[in-house]
């Protein structure tokens, strides 16, 4: 059982398809962005922060082969594989903040004339490289800061009972998790009781990987079909959903995994908390609200197979939106790298 998403050396990455999880371990070479475009828009490799990670990953190591002198060329061929990489899957703001970063580092690179294309090179790559370093140091520091507050809000010394949804884990980061992370850090603190995860139609997210990795770590938890939620909720004293967010909007409106939107509304009629667990690469401070993400729409055989095996009736219609948007008022708190906010307080944590 492997539960790392990511295996990177300088000049080589691979990656494990998470498509074949998790039945089989298999890692897939990268050799350029053709190939990071690939495996991130067929999911072998999904979660916004591995996406972002992975992407970036696989400009560095098409870039270290580059044997161009010219600054400006490779600024100019920068930019435009950065944004094909972006243009993989649309939802998840986290590549699209670190293409504006590296390119604005490019800009800076190209114009000092101090740098040379070999200094270039190398200070452009290493900067990509601290990405793997910097999201499992912020992830972390999500795990402390989510649990620490869930433990407050609650009296007592009694164990809990959460509740998560997709993937948010080892398999969707650098390493360690969002929601996952937080899961782990109350697992760690031993007040975790259960963990209930949902199996996240239409591809299985959380049946597939959270389960896998819940199982991997001995976390105790049950797995529940979507439609299950509020009967779970109903018959059993579940304390938090923590969940992850593929873009949070300005005002704290969050997108993240379809079915996310109606767990949300779920936990507010049972006054259960609802926590969303994502790193500051996640929050888009340019959209004022939810209802300027894009979202993802992706094929129909995700709803009618599973593998190669049909299960829906074939000439059926299908409507695939890969994510949904949670307004604000349903989200207890926000969850970050820096600390738990609001959604109303984004801006603090933007400007800390
Ligand atoms: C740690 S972000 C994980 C986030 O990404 C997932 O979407 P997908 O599996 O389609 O990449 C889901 O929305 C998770 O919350």
């Amino acid at each position: 059982m492997s539960l790392e998403s990511i295996k990177y050396q300088r000049g080589n990455l691979e990656i494990l398809d998470q498509l074949l999880l998790p039945l089989q371990t298999r890692y897939i070479k990268v050799l350029g962005v053709e190939d990071g475009w690939k495996v991130i828009n067929k999911m072998q490799v999904r979660g916004a922060p591995a996406i972002a990670i992975v992407g970036c990953l696989s400009l560095a190591v098409e870039l270290l082969k580059d044997d161009s002198s010219d600054k400006k060329i490779m600024r100019q061929e920068i930019e435009g594989k950065l944004n094909y990489l972006v243009s993989a899957r649309p939802t998840a703001v986290n590549i699209k903040l670190a293409a504006e970063e590296l390119i604005n580092l490019a800009n800076t690179l190209s114009a000092d004339e101090t740098v040379s294309a070999d200094n270039f090179k190398e200070r452009f790559i290493s900067f990509i490289e601290n990405m793997l370093v910097k999201d499992i140091e912020d992830n972390k520091a999500i795990g402390n800061f989510g649990c620490e507050a869930i433990l407050k809000s609650l009296e007592g010394d009694s164990q809990i009972r959460v509740l998560t949804h997709c993937n948010t884990g080892s398999l969707a980061t650098a390493g360690f998790g969002t929601a996952l992370g937080v899961i782990r850090s109350l697992n760690k603190s031993k007040r975790l009781e259960h963990v209930y995860c949902t199996e996240t139609r239409p591809y299985n997210q959380g049946a597939r990987l959270t389960a896998y990795e819940l199982v991997h770590e001995k976390i105790p938890a049950t797995l529940i079909v979507d439609s299950m939620v509020a009967a779970l909720m109903h018959v059993r004293k579940i304390n938090a959903v923590i969940v992850g967010a593929d873009r949070v909007a300005a005002n704290g409106d969050t997108a993240n995994k379809i079915g996310t939107y109606q767990i949300a509304i779920v936990a507010k009629y049972h006054n259960v908390p609802f926590y969303v667990a994502a790193p500051l690469t996640s929050i888009d401070m340019s959209l004022k609200s939810g209802d300027r993400i894009k979202i993802e729409e992706r094929p129909d055989k995700e709803m009618t197979h599973i593998g190669e095996f049909r299960i829906a009736a074939p000439g059926i219609n299908c409507w695939n939106p890969s994510f949904d948007v949670t307004p604000a008022s349903l989200i207890t708190g926000i969850i970050t790298e820096k600390g738990v906010f609001a959604p109303d307080k984004l801006h603090e944590v933007m400007n800390k």
